[in-house]
């Protein structure tokens, strides 16, 4: 693409979901850094309970994405592109490694109270490093019994709110991205932001979408599909456990998640309860739940009653009936603006997230891509 075709780009919502948009411009598509706004009422530093998901994630990648077909593919796309990721940003922090990066590699188990479909399991054997099915034998130790499928691999661990703030320096530091603090009332508002920030005159302009939870009252999307499902966490020092550890059942999901970093911190949840809007109050009785299941699962972390607690927190997943929303919409009433939607990543914006901005950036720029085949 020349220099001159390159439009102003404004991307709504400084999560994961909008991050990952901005990367994927500029390291995939070559759109110059000065040509893109991101617009967010939080911005990777800042933390809400209610508007902002990204920094409460565990976060991983697991397998707990459902059996959509557009998700299996978000998640092998972004498996696949996290060690570039990882390579580009390290090359731009010279001298810092994974573990200060908020982004490394640990190994992973997880178990199922009932077979997962054959869609998954083909997917997950074509791709995930070192993937290997448990046997009944090696099933069988985990406790409380009956997990009746299981597998290891080779995962990426995100410290996320450390995670965020370095991929957002990176998107300034190496591309020269404007990051602007604001609410906005309409997705047509967007528009100004870019024209704002960039020196060039330039007419043509996209509007990329993250925002989330957001967008179920944000004017011009309004989409009542979005709903939240709350997650409780305990997060304790743990240097000893250095793995990931995760049990699905029917109606419950138990994970042990390690953080990179110094600190050592281990997630250990959760709950998955949907509408549930409370990301305020946290509750004693679910605290002792998550601590009785994750050292059941996992008796090498210690014994519930004397771990060294650093913080209980709950967080809001943007989930969304029907799935991710990623989608290109032309806005006649508000002069043919281009918006593309990107959210609604419930519980798993980090690790299926690259593979949806891949795809609402290929949109965006599908009438240049197809005018060159
Ligand atoms: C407890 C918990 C554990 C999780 N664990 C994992 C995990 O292990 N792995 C994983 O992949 N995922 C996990 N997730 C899910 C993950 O956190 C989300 O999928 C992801 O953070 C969604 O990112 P996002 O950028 O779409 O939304 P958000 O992070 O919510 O960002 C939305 C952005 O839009 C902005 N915004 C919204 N409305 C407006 C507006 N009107 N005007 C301006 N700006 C606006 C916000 O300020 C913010 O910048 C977990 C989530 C929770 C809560």
């Amino acid at each position: 693409m020349s220099e001159k075709t390159h439009p102003l780009i404004t991307v709504v919502g400084a999560g994961i979901s909008g991050l990952n948009v901005v990367y994927c411009l500029t390291e995939l598509y070559g759109v110059p850094g000065e040509n893109i706004c991101v617009v967010g009422d939080y911005l990777p530093g800042d933390q809400s309970a209610n508007g902002y998901s990204s920094p409460w994630a565990g976060g991983n990648f697991s397998c707990i994405s459902p059996d959509d077909k557009n998700v299996i593919w978000y998640d092998k796309f972004t498996y696949q592109n996290l060690p570039s990721l990882t390579k580009k940003l390290l090359e731009f922090y010279k001298g810092k490694d994974e573990e200060w990066l908020g982004l490394a590699r640990r190994p992973s188990t997880e178990l199922w109270d009932f077979q997962p479909s054959e869609a998954k399991i083909n997917s997950w054997s074509q791709y995930l490093d070192g993937y290997n099915v448990l046997t009944k034998d090696q099933l069988a130790k985990f406790q409380p019994k009956g997990a009746v499928f299981g597998i290891t691999f080779k995962t990426f661990n995100f410290n996320c709110p450390v995670f965020l703030v370095n991929f957002a320096e990176f998107l300034k530091g190496k591309h020269g991205v404007s990051f602007v603090k604001d609410r906005l009332t309409h997705i047509a508002q967007a528009k100004t932001y870019a024209n704002k920030a960039s020196k060039k005159n330039n007419s043509k302009h996209i509007v990329f979408n993250c925002t989330g939870l957001g967008s179920k009252e944000l004017g011009g999307v309004a989409d009542h599909n979005l709903h939240p499902t709350r997650g409780q966490v305990v997060v304790i020092t743990a240097p000893h456990v250095a793995e990931n550890c995760l049990r699905w059942g029917k109606d419950y999901a138990t994970y042990i998640i390690p953080r990179p970093g110094k600190l050592h911190e281990l997630v250990l949840g959760g709950f998955l309860q949907v509408d549930n809007w409370n990301a305020q109050d946290t509750s004693r009785e679910e605290t002792e739940d998550i601590l009785k299941r994750t050292t059941t699962l996992l008796p090498k972390i210690g014994d519930p009653g004397e771990l060294p607690i650093l913080k209980v927190a709950a967080g809001l997943r943007p989930s969304r009936y029907g799935g991710p929303r990623v989608e290109k919409e032309v806005k006649e009433a508000e002069k043919g603006l281009v918006v593309i939607h990107n959210y609604g990543a419930s519980g798993y914006g980090y690790q299926c997230g690259l593979g949806m901005a891949f795809k609402a950036v290929s949109l965006a720029f599908s009438e240049q891509r197809d005018s060159k085949l």
